[in-house]
């Protein structure tokens, strides 16, 4: 498979999910013109004519890139995940057809820390309770179960980027904090790793999620685990919907063994505002329920756009994959007077010296080059003294296992 170049003004970028306008004006004022928009995911069908002829895809945590999907997306170049979380994504399917998948792994973080931190304080108050019926007109003025945060333990599942940030927040608030990681972490402030996930769990009055979409942590709080989980815990998930079985906390919350949760987001999620949201737990006031919105601030969401978009200008006009989740890193400086060519193949050895027999077959004089493999690919930039010809072009595609090739300038 592979591509012709396209000017920078037909390239078709195509930005779902409600994308903040950020991104889109950074690709216009690069001169990307075909720019297309959509407030929500858009239907399989819809999607699969929208990416057709499309080079660059934007979206956020609900479009599922499928190998099936792929197959509809030959011109496809990159991927932009407008967010942390890339579980969304085939990320196997998507080095095999030589895409780049992209996203932001910070930007979003702060502000699902302090999410998380407020529904806490509110959740050991019982406040969600109280404010649904104080809204049905009942006076609940009573302290039963209302517990200030200072003294309590709170145990963080996944220590990373957010579990990290709520931590030092919770020790300002005079919380003691643990974590649990499966790897192994600094401890921040005076924070504790637990013995065990178990360990964790019978020890903490508040359990907070932040993991990845994993195997290992698919259903990770199932009814073994609730069960280990000390009578009026508070539980909070703003991982994934995958993390916490939900009729397991059906089952918690129904014999009260805990007090309350907050839970942003679900195994199965509406693809847009318009549909119904559907959960057995929309009949408990004690739980805080949020529409995947732990990262939905204005701050998180314009700076992403601009991080993710930058990112996919990047790949588009000199070829840097610098912090691709599924592809070999490579940033190559841009060479002034060069001419650059990206190469993208099956990672298989001699490949790079087709490449290079075809330069000096053709008296193509090269000034810099980089190849780095990542498991299934190689991805190889060469700066060259001369413009490509055609001719040499098509000699760089037609290389057994070539998976895509570019001319960049
Ligand atoms: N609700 C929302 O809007 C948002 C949700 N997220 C979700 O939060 C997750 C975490 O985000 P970050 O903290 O930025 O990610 P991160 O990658 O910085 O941290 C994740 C941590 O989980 C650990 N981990 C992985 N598997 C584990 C397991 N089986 N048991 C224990 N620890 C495990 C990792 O070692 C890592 O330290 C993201 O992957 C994403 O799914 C992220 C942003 C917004
Ligand atoms: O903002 C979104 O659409 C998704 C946020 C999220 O879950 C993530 O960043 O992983």
């Amino acid at each position: 498979m592979s591509i012709e170049s396209v000017t920078q003004d037909k390239l078709k970028i195509v930005l779902l999910e409600g994308i903040h306008a950020s991104a889109e004006k950074l690709f216009r004022d690069n001169g990307f013109l075909n720019v297309i928009t959509a407030n929500k995911s858009l239907p399989e069908e819809e999607l699969r004519q929208i990416l057709k002829d499309a080079h660059y895809l934007g979206i956020r945590s609900r479009t599922q890139v499928t190998p099936e999907l792929l197959e509809y997306c030959d011109n496809l170049e990159a991927i932009g995940c407008f967010c942390i979380g890339t579980n969304q994504v085939n990320l196997l399917a998507t080095q095999q057809r030589g895409i780049p998948v992209f996203n932001a792994p910070f930007a979003n973080t702060r502000s699902v820390a302090e999410l998380v931190l407020g529904e806490m304080i509110l959740l050991l108050r019982g406040i969600p309770a109280k404010n649904a019926a104080a809204h049905r007109g009942e006076w609940q003025k009573s302290a039963t179960d209302s517990y200030e945060t200072r003294g309590k333990t709170l145990g963080i599942v996944g220590y990373g980027h957010i579990g990290t940030q709520i931590g030092i927040l919770a020790e300002n608030l005079g919380m003691n904090v643990q974590y649990y990681d499966i790897e192994n972490k600094l401890a921040l402030g005076n924070a504790k790793p637990a013995d065990s996930y178990h360990a964790l769990l019978q020890t903490s009055d508040v359990v907070t999620f932040h993991v990845p979409e994993t195997p290992q942590t698919q259903n990770m709080m199932d009814s073994e685990a609730f069960s280990q989980l000390k009578q009026g815990a508070i539980l909070l998930n703003a991982s994934r919907g995958t993390v916490v079985d939900i009729e397991s906390l059906v089952n918690a919350l129904t014999n009260r063994q805990i007090l309350g949760a907050a839970i942003d987001v679900y195994p199965v999620e509406p693809k847009s505002n318009q549909e119904t949201f559907i959960s057995p737990l929309r009949e408990f006031d004690n739980v805080i329920l949020t529409p995947h919105i732990g990262g939905s601030t204005k701050e998180a969401q314009a700076n992403i756009g601009i991080e993710v978009a930058e990112k996919l200008l990047k790949y588009s006009q000199n070829g840097s994959t610098i912090s691709a989740v599924n592809f070999p890193e490579v940033g190559l400086p841009s060479h002034e007077g060069k001419h650059r060519i990206c190469h993208i193949h099956q990672n298989e050895p001699g490949i790079l010296a087709k490449i290079n027999d075809i330069f000096s077959a053709n008296r193509v004089n090269i000034s810099a080059q980089y190849l780095q493999t990542d498991g299934g690919v190689g991805y190889v930039v060469t700066d060259i003294d001369q413009t490509s010809s055609e001719q040499v072009f098509e000699a760089l595609q037609k290389i057994p296992k070539t998976i895509r090739a570019r001319i960049l300038y």
